[in-house]
C-alpha cells in the first residue's frame, strides 16, 4: 500500500510504500513540470526526508506528473525575474546539493522519464542511477539555447557517462535527443512502451526490493566509491565489502538454498517426480532471467 507522505507539497509529491520504494513526483503538469524555487526547495526537503527513512528504504523513483513531461527544467517564467548572480547561486546551491544528496543515497535511484526532460530536467535525470525512458521521450541538455552552462552537476555527470568529446558535442549542439539516440549513447538503461516508464520503473524497483538489501546497497557503494576515491582505495573497499557480505547470514542462506535445491533435484531425478516445495517456477535458477 502507498501512503501519502506528510512532506508532500502541491508541486512535489512524495510517497513511500510498504516495500520501501519511494516515489518523488514533480507535479506541475500545466508547466511541463518546470521547477520554480518553491518546488526546488520542496524537492531538496523530500530528498532529506528520504535520509530519515534509510533503514526501510529499498529504491527511489523520480518522475513527472501527467503524460507529457518528466521536467522541463527551471521555471523560465520565474527565472526571467531572478537573473542576478545571487539568484543563480541560490538556484545552483539548492538543486546542485539536492541532486548530490539524491545520488549519494545508499539505494538505487531510478528516473522514470515519461516525457520532456530538458535543461535542469535532464540534469535531474542524470543524477539518478538508472534511467528508464518512454519511447516518446525528448531529453536535451539545451542550456546553450538559454546561453548558460549546466550547474546542477550535469557537466561532470555527462562527461563520466559518455566521455569528454561526446559530452562536449552534446552541450555544444544543445539538441533534444530521442529515445533511440539516448539508448545508443547508453544514457538510458531501457526504453519502454508509451506511458509505461513509471510502471517499468516500479516493477524494476520491486525486483530490487526483493533482493538482499545489504548486497543491493553494496553494489551501489562499490561503484560509487570508484568515482569518489583513488583506484587503490576503491579496490580495498571492494574487498572489505565482499568480506563482510561473504560472512553474512544472507550469503549462508543463499548457499543453503542452492544445496537444498540440488538435493531436491537429485531426489526428483531418483523418484521421477518433482518435489512439492522444490519447484519455484520462473525464479528457479535454471530458468532464463527476466530482470537482467
Ligand atoms: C537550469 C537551466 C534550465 O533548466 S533552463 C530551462 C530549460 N528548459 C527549456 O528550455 C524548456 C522550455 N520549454 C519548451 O521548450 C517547451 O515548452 C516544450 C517543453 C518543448 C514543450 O513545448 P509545447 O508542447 O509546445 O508546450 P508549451 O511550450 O506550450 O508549454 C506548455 C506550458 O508549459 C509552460 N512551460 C514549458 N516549459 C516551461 C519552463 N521551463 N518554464 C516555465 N514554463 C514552462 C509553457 O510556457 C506553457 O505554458 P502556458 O500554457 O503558455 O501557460
Amino acid at each position: 500500500m502507498t501512503e501519502a507522505n506528510p512532506n508532500s507539497t502541491p508541486s512535489l509529491q512524495m510517497h513511500i510504500d510498504s516495500d520501501g520504494i519511494a516515489l518523488l513526483t514533480f507535479n506541475r503538469p500545466e508547466a511541463h513540470n518546470a521547477l520554480d524555487l518553491v518546488t526546488m526547495h520542496a524537492f531538496a526537503n523530500a530528498v532529506e526526508q528520504l535520509y530519515m527513512h534509510l533503514e526501510d528504504l529499498r529504491a527511489v523513483i523520480v518522475t513527472g506528473a501527467g503524460d507529457r513531461a518528466f521536467c522541463s527544467g527551471a521555471d523560465l517564467d520565474e527565472m526571467r525575474y531572478r537573473n542576478t548572480e545571487a539568484d543563480a547561486r541560490e538556484m545552483s546551491a539548492v538543486m546542485g546539493d539536492a541532486l548530490l544528496r539524491l545520488e549519494r543515497l545508499p539505494v538505487p535511484v531510478i528516473a522514470a522519464i515519461n516525457g520532456f526532460a530538458l535543461g535542469g530536467g535532464s540534469e535531474v535525470a542524470l543524477a539518478c542511477d538508472l534511467r528508464f525512458a518512454d519511447e516518446r521521450v525528448k531529453m536535451g541538455f539545451v542550456h546553450m539555447n538559454m546561453a548558460v552552462t549546466p550547474s546542477w552537476g550535469a557537466g561532470q555527470r555527462l562527461q563520466r557517462l559518455v566521455g569528454y568529446a561526446q559530452a562536449l558535442q552534446i552541450f555544444l549542439e544543445s539538441q533534444t535527443m530521442r529515445a533511440q539516440d539516448l539508448a545508443q549513447l547508453h544514457l538510458v538503461n531501457a526504453v519502454t512502451e508509451r506511458h509505461k516508464a513509471l510502471d517499468y520503473a516500479m516493477h524494476y524497483a520491486r525486483q530490487i526490493a526483493a533482493k538482499p538489501a545489504d548486497t543491493v546497497r553494496g553494489m551501489k557503494a562499490m561503484l560509487q566509491i570508484g568515482l569518489q576515491q583513488s583506484y587503490e582505495e576503491a579496490l580495498t573497499f571492494e574487498r572489505e565489502l565482499f568480506t563482510a557480505l561473504w560472512a553474512s547470514p544472507a550469503h549462508d542462506k543463499a548457499v543453503e538454498a542452492f544445496f537444498s535445491k540440488s538435493f531436491d533435484k537429485q531426489n526428483e531425478r531418483r523418484n521421477g517426480q518433482p518435489s512439492q516445495d522444490l519447484y519455484n517456477g520462473p525464479d528457479d535458477a535454471d530458468s532464463a532471467p527476466d530482470d537482467e
